[in-house]
């Protein structure tokens, strides 16, 4: 809910459209959920690397970086990972709205809360990449070693563990990385992005 009053919203000279037109492409998020260590930065920093190669504008917003400036008030808390991903949608959108494929890698453990994105999108810009990996495996990865210290009690409320995760149910895009190499996961996904002539 909105604290101030008396605010006025300005249209903008140069629009969305405007920038895509210049750009001579399309902008949308493609927003990566999935647990702690299933592979949405790896992901997303290769579709980023391969949207960059070919001229694309894009940009990545990942879980921790953000952690360490814009959300750095925030913890682990139900509540702070709402305000965490309310925040990053607000994000994205104003990266849609400059032309860029944004790609953002976030845990976004609740449902409503990515729906809650989805609603600030016009259809075709939200794109839910649900990267599906088993618990174990993403535990046999470790690549931080969180999970470990989860275990032994050191973490508390760590997604997985003893917080939930709740996968999405329609998701546009399905990418199991226990399955697939990144190169093949990069591949499904701007096959995506080609057939819906965003790219
Ligand atoms: N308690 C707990 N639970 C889950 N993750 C934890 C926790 N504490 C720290 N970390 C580290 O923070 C990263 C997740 O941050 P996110 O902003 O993506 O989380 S969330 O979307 O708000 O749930 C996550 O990064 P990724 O591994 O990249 O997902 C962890 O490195
Ligand atoms: N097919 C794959 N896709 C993505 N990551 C993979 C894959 N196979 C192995 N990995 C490894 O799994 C780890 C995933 O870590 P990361 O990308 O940080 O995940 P997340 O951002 O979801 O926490 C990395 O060490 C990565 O090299």
């Amino acid at each position: 809910m909105s604290k101030s009053t008396n605010i006025t919203w300005h249209d903008a000279a140069i629009t969305k459209s405007d920038r895509r037109i210049q750009n001579r492409h399309g902008s949308c998020v493609l927003w990566f959920t999935g647990l702690s260590g299933s592979g949405k930065s790896t992901i997303a920093n290769a579709v980023s690397s391969e949207l960059h190669r070919r001229g694309i504008n894009e940009y990545v917003l990942d879980g921790d970086n953000i952690r360490h400036g814009l959300n750095r008030d925030l913890g682990f808390s139900d509540y702070d990972r709402t305000e965490n991903i309310r925040r990053i949608g607000e994000v994205a959108k104003l990266f849609v709205d400059n032309g860029t494929v944004v790609t953002t890698a976030f845990i976004s453990p609740f449902r409503s809360d990515r729906d809650q994105i989805r609603s600030l999108f016009e259809k075709e810009e939200f794109i839910e990449v649900y990267v599906e990996c088993p618990l174990e495996e993403c535990e046999r990865r470790d690549p931080k070693q969180l999970y470990a210290k989860a275990r032994r009690g050191e973490i508390k409320d760590f997604t997985g563990i003893d917080s939930p995760y709740q996968a999405p149910e329609r998701p546009e895009i399905t990418v199991r990385s226990d399955l697939l190499t990144v190169k093949d996961a990069v591949g499904q996904i701007f096959q995506y992005l080609q057939e819906k002539n965003i790219i």
